[in-house]
């Protein structure tokens, strides 16, 4: 079997990569995803200018997973650009994402006119829903904002692009959500980031400093959010726009799941933290023998194809 995939015109070896926040802050970390089993990289999520984020200890494992609350600590997009450009004159034959929010609607523009007039060639991920920036909203939760927003956006931007979302939990607001997406020409949306504000406490304390404890929660407590979410919007929106699956991907029976519920691509995050770039060979195993078992060939062979009782 093999675990190759596609998104949008551009072929990856393989079918998994790093969740935007987990080893992708630096060369040093992104290096180490570049040259591990994964399929491609998506770079921290990038801002106008560097950012420190919040007070420490802003993430802490748990055994059922993650609580972060970062606040977009990132080297700045400048530093990101070039570091794409490098590779794309070392690795030609490579095709990486670039993950990117401005800290306003302002920003958020001078940051895609940037890339639309840069030489970069690979693929944009446009962050619509880090929960951890004080006093800012996860602008996908604001369907009309973000509407107005890609509007805007693809009036200039004709390079290929897709939307980080946050998990959405009413079927009214997938119909919703997938109805605003429906009307860009959106290469891909990827679902989920982080299930917002969760709260973890050990013995009398909360774990992390910022926003007294609250933090997004990834890892084993998300996958029947993430799951539903990438089935939902794989079941309402054009086929020309992907899905990218992201949350609770311990296992290559997870990644899996993710697949048969319409991903082309998965995203690992806590798990990664947890067990570094080693992850993506253990997972790429997992799945390569499940689909041995199970006869199936290509991920196309069973991609959205979930089974109804
Ligand atoms: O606090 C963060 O940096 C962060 N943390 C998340 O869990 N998701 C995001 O999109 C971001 Cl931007």
């Amino acid at each position: 079997a093999t675990t190759k995939t596609h998104i949008g015109n551009f072929e990856f070896e393989n079918c998994f990569m790093n969740a935007a926040g987990v080893y992708c802050y630096d060369r040093n970390e992104l290096g180490q995803v570049l040259n591990s089993q994964a399929g491609t990289f998506v770079t921290k999520t990038a801002t106008l200018q560097s950012r420190s984020g919040n007070p420490e200890p802003r993430y802490h494992d748990t055994v059922l997973g993650s609580i972060n609350s970062m606040g977009l600590p990132n080297l700045g997009f400048d530093y990101y650009l070039d570091y794409l450009l490098e590779l794309q004159k070392t690795h030609p034959d490579r095709t990486f994402f670039f993950s990117l929010v401005g800290m306003s609607t302002e920003d958020t523009h001078a940051l895609l006119k940037k890339v639309q007039e840069s030489d970069f060639n690979g693929i944009t991920e446009l962050n619509l829903s880090c929960p951890n920036v004080p006093g800012k909203p996860q602008i996908a939760y604001d369907l009309e904002t973000t509407e107005k927003l890609l509007t805007d956006i693809f009036s200039y931007f004709k390079k290929p692009l897709g939307v980080k979302l946050p998990p959405y939990f009413d079927i009214v607001h997938f119909d919703q959500a997938a109805t605003v997406f429906n009307k860009f020409p959106l290469t891909f949306i990827n679902c989920v980031n982080s299930i917002g504000n969760g709260l973890v406490i050990e013995d009398e304390s909360v774990v992390i400093k910022p926003k007294n404890g609250f933090g997004g929660i990834g890892g084993e407590y998300i996958k029947p959010t993430a799951l539903a979410n990438v089935h939902a919007f794989y079941q309402r929106l054009n086929p020309s726009i992907q899905i990218i699956g992201t949350g609770g991907v311990l296992t290559g029976q997870d990644a899996f799941e993710h697949i048969l519920c319409g991903a082309s691509m998965v995203q690992i995050g806590t798990t990664l933290h947890k067990e570094g770039p080693a992850a993506f060979e253990r997972i790429t195993n997992e799945l390569k023998a499940i689909m041995d078992k199970k006869g199936y060939k290509t991920i196309e062979d069973f991609k959205g194809k979930v089974k109804y009782l």
